[in-house]
């Protein structure tokens, strides 16, 4: 290989023609760039790599900096700039700033004199805003990008003679892919070996059945479902092991010819965002209909007369504008989410899209696989049951240590033994799974459940040294639908070959016609057959998982092709009874789910009786009612009696993928919205057709993983659960910050919009020389929106559980958040906090109906504190709609921090010279501060009492 002759040229890419030929092989004109009609050897050369070395890594590092990366091209970023201005991209934003500069002008026309203060304060107050608003939605963006980089794609490839697993976005031309099942293709790839290799091609070109590949060089030029000796990026391995050599990545692959396409589908906003940007527009539309009201009432009631005048009823009115329409929503709630999920990431709940939290919070079925995600996945062998008799196996785990004991002590008799012993072996002879000791400790490569058979074959003596002997010639591969799997050996030295089976065995008996007995073969007639059946039933009840072993003898040198033909007319030898203990966490992970209203089932591949015995022992079904529904039994109903069964039947037994499908559009046609978990390839279309598919991070495909919205860290049903949990306390914190926020801004639109109605009777009206006397500055108004918003309703967003989310039923996708009890809360409170308000400027006021003798500026500044304090108390009403402000009120942090420093900021303005100067405030003393507390606290009184009636009034129902 001549790496300096490579390096010597411009880039990589041309390696192989120039940088788009590989990719647009079916351009016409340019047959000879087509990867698929080359030899591998040649296309090795002008790519530059060693086939069975790979590149080196920096090599590929550096192809990847001058291709790319392998991805397909998106829209560029948006730069910093823009993502700035944006922030002032709103009319309202206009409108004020527009106002800002008609005061500026009524200032200069009359003479200049002083500081437009004003001006400059609203103009600091929108800049910080916008600062604001910049910062938060940095954040939701960057926690989304951080998920994004969580659950990307992986490949494994040939990196300096070694198999490494690197982020797709990593390949480049030249690198050699390992396929394995399961796997996502990453790039397009010229096919070197395969061996049994079926890749689904359905996402490129439609086909829905599995396309088998084979490493032989296209004769001509074909038809992008033809190129049999390639493989696609964004296709999938369905089957099979191959290696094969890149020769396209990025926009330059087949999928990149088609990105415009996807391009073009970007993320509809979820029924939340969606019902949230609603409720924004509706908001935004009334607050500015009540401001224009406010300005033309201001302007009546005070006979505006002068341009002075004019603009502060102009400012007044666009201020509140600004100030009370919730713009900023939406941003928070990505913030809030974007929060979230990082939390549930954290737990090992990892999810793809920030909104599928609403989806989790709403599921009502969790569909759970049994082994590895229930149970433990650690399989040992404690029994196995042949014509003989039974024995039981002593060990745990993995350590090959342990005795094989009969019924009366030590295994002893002959026929017993050598069945045992058949056993035993012949289920290691059909595995790939393999036992290593390293450091001492035993660990296993592989299966389980093959593993578990190496174990055995351990503890019997002699049986090892046998399976030695045997030499693997063919194999039929074990899949979900199968349930069984056969390697083809040749025992050394001895004339004939065998087929040895290993599977479930009620579908292993079903192949079978004869019968191992000692060292005779009988034929396995109805008594013995039923006998069998007993014999695993008889495991089955005692929650054991089971395997059964048969084989039958075959011509030497028959060929491995079609080998699934010879899986007939089988020798049946017996059963093993496997433990998979179940998870310690799971029973109560599942009592917590059906609490919360979430049914629990159990869908999984085994045996009826097993299934229905753990899922008793972990509580999905109560004791003694558990009745298992198998695949086959599904595959004879139709749409309607399926819905009748799912129901009622928790527990689904033998089924192949395809009946997961079944029962997931079953359960969503009944209203449900489904979690449902899988690892294997052919779970990947009921992953993606359930409202949240679930994949296991640890043992799933990369093709599980791409199919589904929540991947799990550590394969933990009870990580499902607790996700459920995260999803509704997210979806309380959003509603608590909309609580919140709302009924805030009600406060501040009730406030002015009363206050300027009732200017006389609170004696506003004549309280000063101005013509024009208005409850609140437009100033003020700003500073509210500026201090009491964001911090309060962020530290609402980590907000722990207030109410208990596992104590209510799941939440309907069709019900709205802000429901008509929530509007009534809002709108109440926030007449209160402005009625309290005008109260308060009403006590320090001379000529209103409580006689006070301050100045204007001092009962202002008493009423503006008075509506920044309420909100404050409002901030711990908000928690909750029905459980009173005082239950867990420490419990958060940032909460107290934020409203500390409102509160802080807020004597500030109050206080401090040059703020005074700034927001037209005046010193109070301490019983001003008093009296503004205390009006203010009345919110929280309000709110206490509403909750303490509704409480009476739904005592004993469940929420
Ligand atoms: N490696 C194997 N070789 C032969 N038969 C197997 C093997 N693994 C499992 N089986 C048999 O096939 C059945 C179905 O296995 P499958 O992997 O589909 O489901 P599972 O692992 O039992 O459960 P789940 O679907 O909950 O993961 C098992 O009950 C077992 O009898």
């Amino acid at each position: 290989m001549d790496r300096s002759n490579f390096s010597d040229r411009s880039t990589p890419a041309a390696a192989v023609g120039d940088r788009t030929a590989a990719g647009r092989d079916a351009s016409p004109g340019r047959p000879g760039h087509d990867p698929s009609v080359r030899e591998v050897a040649d296309l090795a050369r002008e790519l530059d790599v060693d086939l069975s070395v790979g590149l080196t890594g920096a090599e590929a590092a550096r192809r990847l900096a001058a291709d790319g990366p392998n991805e397909l091209r998106s829209k560029p970023p948006v730069p910093l700039w823009r993502k700035v201005l944006a922030q002032f991209q709103d009319p309202l934003i206009y409108l004020l700033l527009v106002a800002v500069a008609i005061s500026v002008v009524a200032w200069a026309a009359e003479g200049a004199t002083g500081f437009p203060v004003d001006a400059v304060v609203i103009a600091a107050v929108v800049l910080l805003n916008a600062v604001l608003g910049f910062v938060q939605e940095n954040k939701a963006e960057n926690a989304v990008a951080a998920l994004q980089s969580m659950t990307a794609a992986t490949s494994t490839v040939l990196r300096d003679g070694r198999r490494v697993t690197v982020p797709s976005a990593e390949l480049v031309r030249g690198d050699v892919l390992v396929l394995g099942e399961g796997d996502a293709v990453g790039a397009d790839a010229r096919l070197v070996r395969a061996t049994a290799l079926k890749i689904q091609e359905a996402s490129l070109t439609g086909e829905s059945e599995a396309v088998t590949k084979n490493p032989a060089t296209l004769e001509a030029h074909a038809p992008l479902g033809d190129r049999l000796d390639m493989v696609f990026k964004g296709t999938a391995v369905a089957q099979g092991v191959g290696t094969a050599l890149v020769t396209a990545t990025g926009m330059d692959t087949e999928m990149g010819a088609i990105a415009e396409m996807l391009d073009a589908t970007e993320e509809d906003p979820s029924p939340l965002q969606r019902e949230i940007a609603g409720v924004s527009k509706l908001l935004g539309v009334t607050v500015i209909v009540i401001a224009v009201v406010v300005m033309v009432v201001t302007a009546l009631v005070n006979e505006v007369s002068t341009l002075s005048d004019f603009v502060t009823v102009l400012l007044l009115g666009v201020s509140l504008a600004v100030a009370a329409v919730p713009e900023g929503l939406p941003a928070i709630l990505s913030v809030v989410l974007a929060i979230g999920v990082q939390r549930m990431a954290r737990r090992n709940a990892v999810v793809k899209k920030l909104h599928s939290v609403e989806t989790l919070g709403s599921a009502s079925v969790i569909a759970s696989d049994k082994t590895g995600t229930l149970t433990k996945n650690e399989m040992t062998i404690e029994r196995v049951v042949t014509a003989s008799g039974e024995v039981r196996l002593t060990g745990v785990g993995y350590r090959p240590d342990g005795e094989v004991l009969s019924a009366g002590g030590p295994l002893e008799d002959e026929a017993l033994t050598r069945e045992v012993g058949m056993v035993l072996g012949g289920g290691s002879l059909a595995n790939d799974a393999q036992l290593t000791r390293r450091d001492g400790e035993w660990e296993i490569q592989g299966d389980p459940t093959e593993a578990a058979f190496l174990v055995a074959a351990h503890k019997l003596q002699g049986t090892v040294d046998r399976v030695r002997t045997y030499e693997r010639r063919g194999e039929v591969p074990f899949t979900s639908e199968r349930k069984m799997m056969s390697a083809l050996v040749d025992p050394e030295g001895d004339g004939a070959w065998a087929l040895v089976t290993k599977g479930a065995p009620d579908v292993l008996l079903r192949r079978c016609t004869r019968q191992q007995v000692g060292s005779d073969v009988v034929p396995l007639d109805d008594a013995r057959h039923a006998r069998a059946l007993a014999d695993v039933e008889a495991l089955s009840g005692q929650a054991y998982r089971t395997l059964g072993v048969a084989y039958r003898r075959v011509e030497e040198g028959t060929s491995a092709e079609r080998l699934e033909d010879s899986e007939r007319d089988l020798v049946y030898v017996g059963v093993v009874g496997i433990i998979d203990p179940p998870r310690p966490e799971v029973a109560d992970a599942v009592e917590q789910a059906h609490r919360a209203g979430v049914r629990v089932m159990m869908i999984t591949g085994d045996h009826p009786t097993t299934a229905a015995r753990i899922a008793e022992d972990l509580g999905i079904v109560g004791a003694g009612e558990a009745r298992a529904v198998t695949g086959v039994e599904l595959d004879r109903l139709d749409g309607g009696a399926l819905r009748e069964v799912t129901r009622d039947v928790s527990v689904y037994a033998r089924v192949a993928p395809q009946n997961k499908l079944q029962i997931v559009d079953a359960l969503q046609a009944d209203g449900h919205v489904v979690a449902m978990t899988g690892d294997g390839v052919n779970d990947a279309p009921a992953l993606k057709s359930a409202d949240i598919g679930v994949a296991m991070g640890v043992t799933g495909t990369e093709v599980t993983k791409e199919a589904s919205k929540m991947i799990l860290g550590d394969d933990n049903f009870a990580t499902i659960v607790a996700a459920v949990r995260q999803g509704r306390i997210i979806f309380d914190n959003i509603k608590k910050f909309l609580r919140y926020l709302l009924s805030s801004n009600m406060g501040e639109v009730f406030t002015v919009f009363l206050g300027v109605v009732l200017a006389g009777v609170i004696g506003l009206a004549g309280a000063s020389d101005d013509a024009v006397v208005v409850p609140l500055l437009a100033t003020q108004i700003l500073w509210i929106n500026l201090v009491t918003d964001s911090g309060p309703a962020l530290a609402m967003g980590v907000d722990p559980e207030i109410d208990d989310v596992m104590g209510r039923r799941p939440r309907r996708l069709s019900e709205r958040i802000i429901d008509r009890h929530m509007w009534t809360g809002i709108l109440s409170i926030g007449l209160v906090m402005g009625l309290a308000t005008l109260a308060t400027i009403d006590i320090f006021l001379p000529g209103g109906l409580v006689e006070g003798h301050d100045s204007l500026e001092v009962a202002r500044t008493a009423g503006f504190t008075t509506l920044v304090v309420a909100q404050l108390f409002n901030a711990f009403n908000s928690r909750s709609e029905t459980t009173s402000a005082f239950h867990r009120l420490f419990v958060n942090k940032w909460l107290w921090g934020a409203v500390a420093l409102a509160f802080a900021l807020q004597v500030a303005v109050v206080e401090v010279p040059f703020l005074q100067a700034a927001f037209g405030t005046a010193s109070m003393d301490l019983a001003h501060w008093a009296v503004a507390v205390a009006m203010a606290s009345s919110v929280l009184w309000f709110d206490e009492l509403r909750k303490l009636v509704w409480r009476a009034r739904h005592r004993g129902e469940v929420a």
